[in-house]
């Protein structure tokens, strides 16, 4: 018996669930996709002709695109940019029912080797594997083995995602088990250069791509997704990737290595887990004159149609998949802000904004404990005054108020620096909105245009880079923080935050904190440094980076979230993971002197994120769980309830 499931040809047409995943198309196909096709053998006749050897090469495709050529190879229908209409259903295969290749071209379903002597007769798999049945750690063993035979990074996260769409247990099984090594490679920092090399290095797709010449039919396009269901999203506009700027559709990459950490971090199934881009144009030179770019070859539309475009996103996302949390990620800064209170009372939340915020918050809060500083007494420089550095300062700031503080008191124990110098009031520019919050008025009318004269007037006690600046933590800067620490007295150690991705953008290096502050500094990067060892005389002395990246705390909270079944995610909900993801270390760690959980334990601290988020929400009101359900759990307590939420995350064995 076949899955099959109708869509919408028009876009009001109600989702219909799905109980399977896509073994094989049967067939997919349009009157305008023919039309597409039509046109795009026609041109790349053309361009065979004037090339007699067929090997259309990038010269080639560059005059072509010069000539406005290629324009009839674009991805779109005749009709240009009107609705999509399908004329017949994608019909899918059951697991139950799918056999030879139809199971072991669904990465969902292939077991590879592994497949039993039962399964392989029964699934009529006999020949189609090599004879031997191997476990899931003898095929690891030779992942892992091609892996570390492969010599560059992308090299190497190529193999990992031709894994990952062959054979998805193995994949995860690789992931979780080897997550210090592999973790690098499918996100920051080799995330980054596959975003900004993406139209190469393309091969097979893994994301929704939704253009906005297609706004009217983002409905069809989301049931267009082979899985059922969708429990959360990772949507991008790609407008500031990373550290890196617009990319355009080129950063899809980061919702899909994103929601790899869903699944290994946290345990969410693959299957549940939605990547998305949003292609509105870009303003990258390089990519519009790239002939092998895959988004829309054109300028990024104006801020009221991207927003017109995202009102219809999140329209289209709650009549489709009601039920789906949306992670907002790399969205550039005011949209990042904007989309977050525009959407607040939907099921969304900011990563760059409120993760950020949250997993440097738990940070800082060791960092504190290590730092000889009392609370009162810290004083905190930002450089860096976009989504990340405002976000992570209002997270901090609620730390203080939540301490008793009034917000005044807190506030002004920010300094916010961006590439005017020091945020003030009387600065003379018109600060952006989001900054206003933290523009200081204590500057009795004296400007301090550097990051170096910014030191010297605050005498800080920790520095917070989200500057997306390679190198602007300089020598002179970080041991004029360690000056101002010192100052206070004996022991004190200060705390060094250069927070920016991917490691090429970081606002100084491990080695660098280390060196420049005689190894006082409690250190974070976003992306992860190594330890490093340093020599005098005799005495030997490693010290261990912190990697405060929000990995440990969007799984966590996505899992909250969904386990909890909220109808919105609170700002409580988002602190309360901050607060657990504190209270995470064990001792180990904290003899370390760390002030988060290695990597290794970042599903254990997932999953105790997940249990205060979940809590939270109940306390908040946005749970939809039926009060039994809740007191029931309250009478468990937090044992049962932590191995409750292990139940229900995905971890491949067999
Ligand atoms: O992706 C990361 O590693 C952290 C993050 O959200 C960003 O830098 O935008
Ligand atoms: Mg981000």
């Amino acid at each position: 018996m076949s899955a099959a499931y109708n869509y919408s040809t028009s876009v009001s047409e109600a989702a219909t669930p799905r109980s399977s995943s896509p073994a094989s198309m049967v067939s997919s196909r349009s009157s305008t996709s023919d039309s597409t096709k039509r046109m795009s053998i026609s041109s790349a006749r053309r361009m065979t002709e004037q090339n007699p050897l067929s090997s259309i090469d990038i010269q080639t495709l560059e005059a072509n695109m010069r000539a406005q050529s290629l324009d009839t190879l674009r991805g779109y229908a005749t009709n240009h940019y009107g609705e999509v209409h399908q004329d017949r259903p994608t019909e899918y295969v059951s697991k139950e029912t799918a056999t030879g290749y139809q199971v072991l071209r669904e990465p969902a379903w292939n077991k590879g080797t592994s497949f039993t002597p039962e399964d392989r007769l029964k699934r009529n798999l006999s020949g189609l594997i090599p004879h031997t049945m191997e476990t899931l750690e003898t095929q690891c063993a030779r992942a892992m083995k091609m892996i570390n035979s492969r010599s560059t990074n992308i090299d190497k996260y190529l193999y990992l995602s031709s894994l990952k769409s062959t054979n998805t247990d193995l994949f995860y099984r690789l992931l979780i088990d080897n997550v210090e090594q592999l973790m690098p490679l499918v996100y920051t920092p080799t995330i980054g250069d596959v975003c900004l090399q993406y139209s190469t290095l393309y091969t097979r797709p893994e994301a929704l791509y939704i253009s906005i010449k297609q706004r009217k039919s983002i409905a069809t396009l989301l049931r267009n997704w082979p899985y059922a269901n969708p429990s959360i999203c990772v949507v991008t506009d790609g407008s500031r990737i990373l550290g890196l700027g617009d990319l355009g559709v080129n950063g899809v990459g980061i919702s899909i290595g994103k929601l790899a950490l869903y699944t290994g971090a946290a345990g969410i199934h693959p299957e549940k887990t939605l990547p998305i881009v949003l292609d509105c144009g870009t303003n990258n030179e390089t990519n519009l004159h790239d002939p092998l770019y895959l988004g829309l070859r054109q300028k990024r539309v104006s801020m009221a149609d991207q927003q017109d475009f995202m009102d219809e996103f999140m329209a289209a996302v709650k009549q489709v998949y009601p039920n789906m949390l949306v992670q907002f990620e790399d969205f550039d800064t005011e949209k990042a802000f904007g989309y977050l209170e525009r959407y607040k009372k939907e099921k969304c939340f900011n990563d760059d904004i409120q993760g950020t915020g949250a997993v440097v918050l738990a940070g800082y809060i060791g960092a504190v404990n290590l730092s000889g500083v009392p609370i009162e007494d810290q004083r905190l420089v930002f450089m860096g005054a976009g989504s990340a550095g405002v976000g992570v300062a209002k997270q901090v700031m609620e730390y203080y108020t939540r301490r008793g503080l009034s917000e005044q008191q807190a506030r002004e124990k920010f300094y916010l620096v961006d590439t005017r110098g020091l945020v003030t009031k009387d600065r003379g520019d018109k600060l952006a909105e989001h900054k206003k919050i933290f523009a200081r008025t204590d500057n009795n009318g004296h400007q301090f245009d550097t990051l170096e004269a910014v030191i010297e007037y605050v005498k800080p006690t920790a520095l917070i880079g989200l500057t997306a600046t390679f190198g602007v933590f300089t020598e002179s800067v970080v041991r004029a923080l360690k000056v101002s620490v010192d100052a206070g007295g004996m022991g004190r150690r200060p705390i060094l935050f250069p927070l920016s991705n991917p490691l090429t953008k970081a606002e100084c290096t491990f080695e660098q904190a280390i060196n420049w502050t005689d190894g006082t500094a409690i250190f974070a990067s976003g992306s992860p440094f190594s330890p490093y060892t340093t020599k005098k005389g005799d005495s030997v002395t490693t010290y261990y980076p912190n990697q405060g990246n929000n990995v440990y705390v969007f799984p966590g909270l996505g899992l909250g979230a969904i386990l909890a079944q909220c109808s919105r995610v609170t700002d409580d909900m988002v602190y309360t993971a901050a607060a657990a993801l504190s209270g995470c270390l064990n001792k180990e760690e904290i003899q370390m002197g760390l002030i988060y959980p290695k990597v290794q334990r970042v599903r254990d601290a997932s999953v105790v994120v997940a249990r205060e988020v979940m809590k939270c929400a109940r306390r908040d009101g946005v749970s939809t769980l039926p009060e039994e359900t809740w007191v029931e759990w309250e009478e468990w307590g937090d044992v049962a309830l932590t191995k409750w939420i292990q139940k229900q995350t995905y971890d491949p064995k067999w």
